[in-house]
This record gives C-alpha cells, structure tokens and sequence, in this order.
C-alpha cells in the first residue's frame, strides 16, 4: 500500500474540515478526490505530504509518517498552479531541480522528453503556454522516480488535447506501478481516467469506489435514447411511452434493472427504429447525488 489513510481528523479552531477521512491507494492505482470548493481535498493533500498535522487518525505514506525522510523522498507533489522563473529554460529549470535534489543533471533531458518538453527545453520558460508550465511541473515531479504522486488540479486551465496528453503520461507512471492521487473538478475527464473516485463533501468522505460500482449504488436512471427510421418517430414514441424529442429520437428512461426489458421492447420494433443509445448516468450525475448526502 502506497498511501493510507486512517480516520483522518483536522480542525480549524473549533471548525472540522476532515471528519474521519479513511482511504487508500495501492501501487499502480490513479485516484480522484473530488469535492467543492472548501471540501477539504487540498487540507487532505497537505496533510498527506507532511505540510500540516491531523488533529487525530493515522497517515501512512509508503509505510512511514508523512514528512519522513522516506515519505518524502518517495512522494512528488505538483500544485495546481506551479511556478518558474520565467527567464529560465526548461532545461535549467528543471537541472536547477535536479541539483536541489542531488541528482545528475543530466537526467534533464529526458524528464523533459518524458512529458513531451524535448523541442522547447532550450527555451525561456516565460514563452511557454500554461499546458507546457504544468508540463514542467510533471516533469520535476518525477525526478527520482516517485512511488505516491500527489496531483492538485493538475489539469486546471489547460485545453482538452493538452489534459490528454497528460493523462496519457500519468498512465504510463501507473502501469509502472506508481500510485496516483489527484484532485480535480473535471469530473468528466477523470471519468475515464481513474480506478477509483473518492468525493469529500464539507470535509466528509461520501464515496470510495469505482465508478461502476458508484453507478450501480447510486442507481441513477438511464437514458435510452432511440433513433427512430424516417416518418416513424411517432409510433415509436407511442409505443415505447418515450418522449419524442425531435423528428427522429424518441428518449425512453429506465433503471437499471428494466435496461434489458427495455432494450427487448426497442428491438421487438423492428424496422421502425434504426439505432439507440444507452446513456449511463455521467459523473456529474453521480457526484452530485453523493455530494447530497446520497451515498449515506
Ligand atoms: N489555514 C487555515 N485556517 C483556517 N481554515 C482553513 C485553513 N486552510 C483551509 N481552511 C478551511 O478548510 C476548509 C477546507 O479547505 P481546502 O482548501 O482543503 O478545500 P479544497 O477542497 O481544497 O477547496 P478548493 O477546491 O477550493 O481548493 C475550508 O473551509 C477552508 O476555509
């Protein structure tokens, strides 16, 4: 286990903001804390890397106390809005980083190649885009091999190709084993991203699990959304008792457990329908059921 937490408690003044908080993350495991603003996600990430003390619980980060010498060499933390010196390249940058760590600095290159910074890393930080700042800021997180990588917004502000390829290398440091922990309110890009999705609301975990198994508890309905062939969308409509939503598609909405039936309904019509697609409830869809009190 790479990260353990055990009824992690933390109060401001007389304020719980972490109300026995228990989870973990295993080697190799990409995992998304989610929450609102003032949730408790960067009060949880700060206490994971040692910044601050629980009030009460235990922290295990690769099986020694956060702030150790072990945690903290294992550990790499990328906020969400790093900061370089602008008259820097990415190449002294990040050597600078290397030094500070007592690393080779010729292990520059290719961390820089790593997150796809090789062509840009003789050039001032100051002409780089936000995409390749957070880029630098993956790439001296993963100086020296971190087993617990601790992500806060990491893909805040950067364009829909930009987070991909983010993911695409936070992919490949799981597959090697490293365990990921990140925040994020982008619920719909952590969706296909993670293994495993914990939701804090006003410092209160209400959710631990995969986003199947999340679905299934949630049991949110499903939308079945039926194209129908031309001219026929009424009669689809009409027999299915689905809502016709314009010329051709017919909305049908059933829990889970009639999905079958439902499908076996749509095929028995035959020629008059030409596609449908099962919509599952979107993360949102289940964030928010939980973040209300519906996981109690
Ligand atoms: N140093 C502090 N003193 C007092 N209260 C604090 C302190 N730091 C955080 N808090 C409070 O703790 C709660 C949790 O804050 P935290 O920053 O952990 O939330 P968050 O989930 O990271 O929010 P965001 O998504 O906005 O970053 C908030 O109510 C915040 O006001």
């Amino acid at each position: 286990m790479c990260l353990t937490l055990s009824q992690v408690t933390k109060r401001y003044d007389d304020r719980t903001v972490l109300d026995a908080v228990s989870f973990d993350v295993n080697a190799g495991e990409r995992v998304a804390l989610l929450g609102h603003n003032g949730a408790g996600k960067s009060t949880l990430m700060k206490i994971i890397l040692g910044l601050i003390p629980a009030n009460e619980g235990t922290v295990s980060v690769l099986g020694h106390a956060p702030g150790s010498i072990i945690a903290k060499t294992g550990t790499a933390y990328l906020p969400e809005n790093a900061a370089f010196h602008p008259a820097l390249t990415g190449q002294e940058q990040l050597c600078h980083y290397l030094r500070l760590r007592g690393e080779p600095t010729k292990h520059a290159t290719p961390l820089l190649e790593r997150v796809g910074l090789g062509p840009a890393a003789k050039r001032r930080i100051g002409t780089y885009s936000k995409g390749m700042r957070q880029r630098v800021g993956l790439a001296q997180a993963l100086i020296g091999k971190p087993r617990l990588l601790v992500l806060d917004e990491p893909t805040s502000g950067l364009d829909p190709v930009s987070r991909r390829e983010f993911y695409v290398i936070l992919d490949e440091l799981a597959a090697q084993g490293t365990a990921i922990l990140l925040s994020s309110h982008a619920l719909t890009e952590v969706e296909a991203r993670t293994d495993r999705i914990v939701i804090l609301s006003s410092g209160v975990m209400v959710a631990n699990d995969t986003l199947a198994n999340l679905r299934r508890r949630a049991s949110l309905p499903i939308r079945l959304q039926v194209s129908a062939t031309t001219g026929n969308a009424d009669e689809v409509a009409s027999k299915l008792s689905g809502d016709r939503r314009n010329g051709v598609m017919v909305d049908l909405v059933c829990n889970s457990e009639e999905k079958l039936a439902r499908l076996g309904d749509i095929s028995a019509l035959g020629s008059l329908v030409e596609d449908v697609d099962v919509i599952p409830p979107s993360l949102e869809d289940i964030y928010s059921h939980f973040s209300k009190g519906g996981g109690a």
